[in-house]
């Protein structure tokens, strides 16, 4: 049990609107768990509940995990914190009053590979974002925004994008379910506060008329700007809401021991006030892809070693990078890496929206249906899987395959039409052969049997189409993890004899599973994009970049760094804050690995 601090202690003695700011590890989240706490057993009737919000779902693993560890809080108070995302939060408020802006009653949401499904018409009309001028961009946004309220409203199909708008202004619009929400919760916190975008911000604002807000906040981690998070957003709360402030800043508890919290500062101003950090190792690599990656598997290994030997359990070391490709690339050199290493258990947090799409093939092929027009529907999935698995940036390369594919399924049928064979030059042939023999797979009854021999046969067939996507589909970790989609796949055995509504299951398991959130924290070695770190602990961890490639001399490409191709330019303070993040991420140690021919700039450039 940890003694608070002066300044969490006057967060805790406090009443009314405030504004809790520190650096990483400060105690935000400690205190204002205890702060719950405090007022559910002060200040709350019996019916009501404190809202405590978040922007992702690990955080709120995080916090349901600090609050299980916290033995100050007795079993009927956590009861009463309700810790939740915003977006599952703004779901529950649309479900039941979204008629109130043009909403359908029945309402389903369009999750983001099925958004990208139904936008890719829209996008296929345009050249790659970098190629087009603004008046283009402009366009082409005001098109998708036109086809999502179109999908809202008229199917009752809603995405993710439009949940903090309609919100907002569901909420503006009608004092009644504004009063509904603030009587349900009197208390709200705002976790990551610095991170709200205009439209959450009117969320906000809409909340705090009749509730009393508590935001916890750290400027320096801000790294949303992209969404349009607003420096001055701190600001705005205090000028709306007039709150106490406490400032936790100069504490830092998670690294207690080391100076990685100071080197998380210094990383901020550029200035670097020693040579060495306690807790901070820095390595150089060779620029080439074999050196490279040696560089970092032997710095995984040892990690590895130092915290198995610690007899820590439930040890967690991440690896950092700056890139989804990144991300993907480590995944696969842990999963065979070189000469006698033996693979290296780990988990990647890799896009989701091409394994999601993957499993629906899979699931399909469950069904192992064989009514007419049922290799139409296999084909439109393998088109799908092409519009979407690039999310909103489908490539062109996808979209002309799913073209391809979409022309050579009409000569097939008016082949098969008029009585003729499929032409023999078919795109189609090796798909059509793989699908065949997925359909004659013995099922047993037993889902992760069956899931794996569907998934075998797409392997071991002889279309690389269909093999990249059992490939795909193996990041899926639903069966693993997730009872829903193996009870429901159970279950439909039982009814029907078969998996006849396999897709339909699987489909509703991955709406189920993004607003799920009783996830323990990953333990153990996990592989994640630096912006997927916000939030999270990890005993040690690694970040690694990429690295330039030379051609005579020059360098002629530099992907995947922390810094765009490695090129200072001016203060690069969004560049600085997420480094700091990531950094900071580490309670014991944290090592950066970086070319040593071309350093991250960070590391060397002065502000
Ligand atoms: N007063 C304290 N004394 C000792 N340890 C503390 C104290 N307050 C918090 N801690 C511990 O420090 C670690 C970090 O705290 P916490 O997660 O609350 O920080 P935070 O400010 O929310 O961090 P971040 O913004 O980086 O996510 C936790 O392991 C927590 O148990």
């Amino acid at each position: 049990m940890v003694e608070l601090t002066k300044a969490q202690q006057d967060v805790l003695a406090t009443d009314g609107y405030q504004l809790v700011t520190g650096g990483p590890g400060s105690g935000k989240t400690t205190v204002s768990i205890l702060k719950a706490a405090k007022i559910a057993r002060e200040a709350l009737r019996p019916e009501q509940r404190i809202l405590f919000l978040s922007f992702a779902r690990a955080t709120v693993s995080r916090v349901l995990e600090a609050m299980d560890e916290e033995s100050r809080i007795s079993r009927d108070e956590k009861r009463r914190i309700e810790v939740d995302t915003y977006h599952a939060f703004f779901w529950r408020i649309l479900k039941t009053h979204g008629y109130l802006v043009g909403f359908p009653r029945r309402l389903a949401i369009l999750t983001p590979p099925n958004e990208a499904i139904a936008l890719s018409a829209v996008r296929s009309g345009y050249k790659a974002n970098s190629k087009l001028s603004d008046a283009e961009k402009a366009e082409k946004k005001a098109r998708e925004e036109a086809e999502r309220n179109r999908l809202a409203k008229e199917e009752g199909r809603v995405c993710f994008d439009l949940f903090a708008d309609r919100v907002a202004t569901l909420l503006h619009g009608s004092a009644k379910v504004r009063t509904l929400i603030s009587t349900m919760y009197p208390f709200i916190i705002l976790d990551e506060f610095q991170d709200t975008s205009a439209d959450q911000w009117r969320v906000v604002q809409a909340l705090g008329a009749n509730s009393t807000l508590i935001a916890l906040a750290d400027p320096e981690q801000r790294i949303f700007d992209f969404i349009g998070a607003d420096p001055e957003r701190l600001d705005h709360f205090r000028a709306a809401f007039h709150p106490s402030e406490h400032d936790l800043a100069g504490d830092n508890h998670r690294s207690k021991g080391t100076e990685i919290a100071l080197f998380g500062n210094d990383v901020l101003s550029g200035k670097f006030r020693q040579s060495n950090y306690s807790g901070i190792a820095f390595q150089g690599f060779k620029s080439n892809q074999n050196q490279a990656f040696a560089s970092l598997v032997g710095h995984v290994l040892q990690a590895r070693k130092r915290l198995i030997d610690s007899g820590k359990p439930n040890w967690s070391l991440a690896i950092l990078v700056p890139t989804k490709k990144m991300t993907r690339l480590v995944s696969d050199v842990l999963r065979e890496p070189f000469g006698q290493v033996p693979a290296i258990g780990h988990t990647a947090a890799v896009d989701m929206d091409g394994p999601i799409l993957a499993a629906e093939i899979v699931a399909f092929l469950l069904q192992q249906g064989r009514h007419a027009g049922h290799f139409d529907e296999f084909l439109d999935l393998l088109c799908s899987y092409y519009h979407g698995r690039g999310g909103a940036a489908p490539t062109a390369g996808d979209l002309t395959e799913a073209a391809r594919l979409n022309a050579a399924l009409g000569k097939w049928n008016q082949c098969l039409a008029v009585g003729k064979a499929p032409p023999k030059n078919s795109v189609l042939n090796a798909t059509a052969a793989v699908y065949a023999t997925a359909l004659d797979v013995g099922l047993t009854g037993d889902p992760d049997r069956d899931w794996a021999a569907i998934r075998a046969a797409l392997e071991a067939g002889g279309c690389a189409r269909l093999r990249a996507i059992a490939g795909d589909v193996r990041n899926v970790r639903l069966l693993e993890r997730g009872t829903q989609l193996r009870q429901g796949l159970t279950q439909d055995w039982r009814d029907t004899g078969g998996y006849l509504n396999a897709l339909a299951i699987t489909r509703q398991s991955f709406v189920q599973e993004h607003f799920a959130t009783a996830h323990k924290p990953e333990t153990g070695v996990v592989v994640m994009n630096m912006h997927k770190a916000k939030g999270k602990q990890f005993d040690e961890v690694i970040i690694f970049e990429g690295w330039p490639r030379r051609a005579k001399g020059k360098v002629v490409a530099n992907f995947d760094r922390i810094v765009r191709e490695n090129i200072a330019a001016g203060p690069m303070m969004q560049a600085r804050q997420n480094f700091r993040v990531s950094v900071t991420r580490a309670k014991l140690r944290t090592t950066i690995l970086t070319p040593e021919d071309d350093p991250c700039v960070l590391l060397t450039a002065s502000g």
